[in-house]
């Protein structure tokens, strides 16, 4: 458009130009004419004509200069207002051109960025594939295990609906069992008492003998010293002892000949291990005569254990049992050797670990004493809690071990001193509130052969004394006399509250069947 105007405006200068020569020649045609006019006044009206005409030209061309002269100024205006937004398009085009670098560097990185996916794409597939088959099979899994947990969910439900009624079956019968351990537990109550009866009309003292079996090492000038009754009446009950051909009668609550097993005898002694109440349990006898093996069984063989091992046995059974039932009991162990009316403690004391007899002999005075309730209790006699049967075993042993070695250390011969264990049993039903009480004593005695020996002085009479005040005791009870010389001894006057009339006696007389020893089963009349 610019060349446009350009070239219109040559134009006009070539036309103002030409007019310029164009009025020069009429000049001269002009002076020519006038001075043709006065030569050709015919001349002069046409010329003047073609002069109205050349003017009339003149003054439209000059009305086109102006209106030229006008466009040209809104050209320049217009060319001014293009510049400017010629300008601004250049501007605009910078930052056009800046913003297409941009995104070519934009278009390089992700074309860079396109090759390398180009690169892992295959891998990515194998994995998205491989993924993809995961996400199969998990959701498999997950349709399974929604199936299951539906069922779980149905199997719950009815387990709840179960457990509830459950429960309720449940709580009806735990009140039917605490009814009927309420129930067992008087019932117990009632065994207890009946047994208890049973014992009362037994008799408060029970006399057993047991004869042990002939050995070979016995000797004895032979021939038959005792013979058993045979009648219905007194059969297992009584004995005859045969001496200088006159023929004496025995009779006792029960006669072990030399056949029943140690078991056997337990047996009959198990009834007063149950009762618990205050229990004495005697062997008494000569020497040789089975005392100890009735009390303590033969050490090492398990199928000989004496009286003392099998009710330890069947007390923890019992109790261990009873637990069920409520019951809660705790024992205590006491063993001591008495010696010519002195005690020695056979337990270690609590201060040494490993006493001896004569530890505790020399470093001690054991004093017997009875509280406001008439029980009776040693001075720094060592008392031991026990829980279980091999727990007594060793402290039975341990005592086994001290009495030994206090007979080597005084020369004693066998069966000078009497052995008391004592088992303390204390039990609480805290369900009926009740709590029973019982000692057992098992004593093994010393050898009758001393009793004998009448007329003894000093140490002598010593060791008759406890002997003689225990056959003194059951005489004054058995007559029921008023006064019972329990403190006549150490040994009577210890187990008084197991001699009285709520406690239950039992005497084993032990007798050897060898003829050497009639003296001694003599006695017994
Ligand atoms: N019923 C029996 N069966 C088998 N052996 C027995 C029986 N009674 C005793 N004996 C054995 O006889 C021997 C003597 O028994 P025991 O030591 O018990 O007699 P004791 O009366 O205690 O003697 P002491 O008073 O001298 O200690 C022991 O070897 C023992 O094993």
């Amino acid at each position: 458009m610019l060349a446009m105007v350009n070239d219109m405006y040559k134009r006009l200068q070539e036309s103002n130009k030409s007019l310029q020569e164009y009025n020069c020649k009429l000049q001269l045609d002009l002076s020519t004419a006038s001075e043709n006019l006065k030569r050709s006044e015919s001349k002069k009206v046409a010329v003047v004509e073609d002069l109205g005409n050349a003017k009339g030209g003149y003054n439209s061309i000059q009305e086109q200069f102006t209106s030229l002269k006008v466009s040209h100024d809104e050209a320049s205006k217009e060319k001014e207002v293009l510049s400017g937004e010629v300008a601004c398009l250049r501007v605009d085009l910078n930052q056009v051109r800046d913003e297409r670098d941009k995104h070519c560097t934009q278009v390089e990185v992700l074309t860079d960025e396109v090759r390398n996916l180009h690169v892992i794409e295959p891998f990515v597939q194998a994995k998205c594939l491989s993924q993809s088959e995961q996400i199969k099979v998990l959701r498999e899994k997950l349709t399974v295990t929604e199936r299951r947990l539906k069922e779980c969910d149905l199997s719950a439900m009815e387990l709840r609906t179960e457990s509830e009624e459950q429960k309720k079956v449940i709580s009806h019968l735990q009140s039917r069992l605490s009814e009927a351990e309420f129930k067992v537990a008087e019932g117990e109550k009632m065994l207890k008492k009946l047994h208890n009866t049973i014992l009362d009309l037994k008799g408060n003292v029970r006399v057993f003998c047991r004869v042990r079996p002939l050995f070979p090492k016995d000797n004895g000038s032979g021939g038959k010293i005792f013979s058993y009754h045979t009648s219905m009446d007194t059969r297992g009950q009584g004995i005859y002892l045969l001496q200088n051909g006159q023929k004496h009668s025995f009779l006792f609550d029960k006669v072990f000949t030399p056949e029943p097993s140690q078991e056997d005898v337990f047996l009959e002694m198990s009834q007063l291990v149950q009762s618990a109440i205050d229990v004495c349990v005697f062997a008494y006898g000569q020497t040789c005569s089975g005392k100890t093996y009735t009390m303590l069984g033969r050490p090492g063989y398990a199928d000989e254990k004496g009286l003392i091992p099998h009710s330890l046995e069947q007390i923890f059974q019992t109790t261990q049992s009873l637990k069920s039932q409520k019951w809660n009991y705790e024992m205590q162990v006491s063993m001591l050797e008495n010696y010519n009316e002195t005690i020695h403690d056979l337990l270690p004391s609590q201060s040494s670990t490993d006493s001896s007899w004569t530890e505790n002999s020399t470093a001690k005075q054991y004093v017997i004493k009875h509280d406001a309730s008439g029980n009776p209790s040693v001075s720094d006699l060592t008392v031991v809690d026990v829980c279980n049967t091999k727990e007594a075993s060793y402290f039975l042993k341990h005592a086994a071990r001290s009495r030994s070695i206090g007979k080597t250390q005084m020369n004693e011969e066998s069966s000078r001193s009497h052995f008391i264990f004592t088992l303390q049993i204390s039990g609480v039903n805290m369900v009926l509130e009740f709590q029973v009480q019982g000692v057992l004593n098992l004593i093994d005695l010393a050898g009758s052969e001393r009793l004998l020996k009448s007329g003894s002085t000093g140490d002598r009479l010593k060791e008759t004394q406890s002997l003689s005040s225990l056959s003194d005791v059951f005489f004054a009870l058995a007559k029921k006399e008023d006064h019972v010389p329990f403190r006549n001894s150490k040994l009577t006057y210890l187990l008084q509250p197991c001699l009285g009339e709520n406690a239950k006696t039992l005497m084993f007389v032990n007798i050897s069947p060898d003829s050497s020893s009639v003296w001694g089963v003599a006695m017994l009349t």
